[in-house]
């Protein structure tokens, strides 16, 4: 397990912060501020056996929380990738079940928020239509569930040439609403899950509802990783003037299925402030600036300069 210490500083309020750095920090070394809250976002290679999905989850909660973090990211699938359709839809849980429990009484344990990607929640009509949602779940530090999103779109893609085949809605339903941001200890947290990011609206109408930070966990394919993830997270950024945090699956699941890995993180500007790689399970640490966030703003008021009621509609 690795803990990535990408360091780079646009200017000094914005500096990604890295608890291996805190010494040379402390040295006056690097310009550090304690007082900012720290998020971590996790890298890991989920397979179809949860137990040991549990166990390499709590490791890198623990870590990130001895790291500093008051909320932790995990990715789409951090309760395991299926090898088929049916093993899916067996694994499955509710949100009451073994799983989720479990990750409330770590998160009251450690007293630290969890943004739980991709959950593969058992849906409302199960017994009938034997359908899971693709949840994301929010527990703060109390190991209450404080918020419950359900990916709105869906995977259903075919790219032959390049080796993807994937059809989400086989055992997915679509979520049917985007939820209000989440106000936790590192600011107001936007929900979305994987594929959701490549929908501009969904970013856009989650920083309008007050989002300061947008999170995507994913299992990106690797052919689709390789040419769009990081142009998209960083579009997504600069776009809507919030941090993106995208906690990923990094390498083989099992036989059919590889990730892309690079849990990235990225500021308001849409420099990248952490990066995971492209190989190792791991977490990486990045502070929230979020003076930084208003500065950015302020100077550049891309959100006062729409023009949603008189000029994209008037195509229509
Ligand atoms: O299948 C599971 O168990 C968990 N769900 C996923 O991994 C989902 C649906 S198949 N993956 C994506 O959305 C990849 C998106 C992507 O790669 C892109 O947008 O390019």
């Amino acid at each position: 397990m690795r803990l990535f210490t990408a360091l780079r500083e646009r200017r000094p309020s914005l500096a990604a912060g890295l608890l291996a750095l805190r010494s040379k920090a402390a040295r006056g070394q690097i310009r550090m501020s304690s007082s900012l809250p720290v998020a971590a976002v996790c890298q890991m290679t989920a397979t179809p056996d949860k137990d040991a999905n549990f166990s390499a989850c709590t490791r890198l909660v623990e870590q990130a929380k001895e790291g500093g973090a008051s909320m932790v990211f995990l990715p789409e699938g951090f309760d395991y990738i299926g090898s088929n359709r049916e093993e899916t839809l067996v694994l499955s849980e509710t949100l009451d079940g073994d799983i989720i429990t479990r990750y409330t009484h770590l998160a009251r344990k450690l007293d630290v928020w969890l943004s739980l990607g991709g959950f593969h929640e058992r849906g409302h009509d199960w017994k009938t239509d034997r359908r899971i949602y693709n949840s994301h779940i929010i527990i703060n530090g109390q190991g209450e569930i404080v918020s419950v999103y359900r990916k709105g779109h869906l995977f259903d893609v075919e790219l032959t040439s390049k080796g993807v085949s994937l059809r989400e809605s086989a055992f997915t339903v679509p979520g049917t609403r985007l939820l209000p941001p989440v106000q936790t200890p590192i600011g107001k947290v936007g929900l979305g899950v994987c594929y959701d990011l490549r929908f501009p609206e969904l970013s856009s109408a989650l920083q309008r509802h007050g989002a300061e930070i947008l999170t995507y966990p994913s299992a990106f394919t690797v052919a689709t990783g390789v040419a769009h993830w990081e142009v998209l997270l960083r579009a997504r950024a600069i776009e809507t003037q919030c941090f993106v945090l995208a906690a990923a699956q990094v390498g083989a699941h099992h036989a059919k299925r590889t990730s892309y890995g690079h849990a990235l993180a990225v500021d308001p500007w849409g420099v990248v402030i952490g990066d995971c790689g492209g190989s190792d399970v791991g977490v990486t640490l990045i502070q929230i600036d979020l003076q930084a966030l208003q500065d950015i703003r302020r100077d550049m008021p891309v959100q006062q300069h729409r023009r949603e009621k008189d000029f994209y509609c008037s195509l229509d």
